[in-house]
């Protein structure tokens, strides 16, 4: 598994004010909103393209396009969901698939509750999103549920990894034959008791969409 943390004065900047608990909703969800289209261009570094040829107004030129079949960009609901306009501003054509998952705050496991992915996902580039890389448990079902339907690489962007959660990651998928690469604004320092990222943002979906 490959970890890229994003290091730009920007990233961390829009991060910083993210973290902040004096940030409101509006302002929560347009930050969250840049900072995964700056997140989306480094995760998309490996996307696969088709070399094309176009006429320009004075000669052929060639250049390429994104190939077929269009990446699949898999949103985590709930929090996931403010990460997706961010990300298709970049890919306007990937497809758009549904993982709903929540993690039980006593256990910290991770369950699926809604699911809208195409069921084969064959040769599929797939760019997962969800803010939060805590125990990692959420990440690890979401990439098996995918790797199951046939998907080629998974790509995770995440405002926030814990090192736990990157560990987890790689026993979970150590000697796996399909790339992954998790790509994140921060890496943070450790989990408390409950499973929350320290220093964090609290708790991304609350901050996104309130208190449920
Ligand atoms: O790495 P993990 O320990 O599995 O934790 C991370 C998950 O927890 C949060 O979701 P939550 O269960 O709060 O659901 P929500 O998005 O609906 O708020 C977050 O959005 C991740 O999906
Ligand atoms: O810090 C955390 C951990 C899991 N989920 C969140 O929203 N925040
Ligand atoms: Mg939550």
């Amino acid at each position: 598994m490959e970890t890229l943390v994003v290091d730009h004065p920007l990233v961390a900047h829009k991060l910083t004010t993210l973290r902040d608990v004096r940030t409101d909703s509006p302002t929560f969800r347009r930050l969250a909103d840049e900072l995964v289209t700056l997140l989306a261009y480094e995760a998309t570094r490996d996307v696969r393209v088709s070399a094309v040829t176009v006429e320009t107004p004075l000669t052929p030129a060639q250049g390429v396009r994104l190939s077929r079949p269009a990446p699949i960009v898999v949103p985590i609901l709930r929090a996931g969901l403010g990460m997706l306009d961010g990300m298709m501003r970049l890919l306007p054509t990937a497809e758009v698939g549904f993982l709903g998952m929540i993690r039980n705050e006593e256990t910290l496991e991770a369950s699926t509750y809604a699911t809208r992915l195409p069921e084969d996902l064959s040769g599929r580039q797939c760019y997962v999103l969800d803010p939060m890389l805590a125990t990692g448990g959420t990440l690890a079902a979401a990439i098996q549920y995918l790797f199951d339907r046939g998907a080629e690489d998974v790509t995770a962007l995440c405002l926030l990894a814990a090192p736990e959660g990157l560990a987890h990651l790689d026993g979970m998928f150590q000697g796996s034959s399909r790339p992954i690469r998790v790509v994140t604004a921060g890496l943070d320092e450790c989990l408390n008791d409950q499973g929350y990222i320290l220093p964090g943002l609290g708790d991304a979906g609350d901050r996104l969409y309130g208190v449920v």
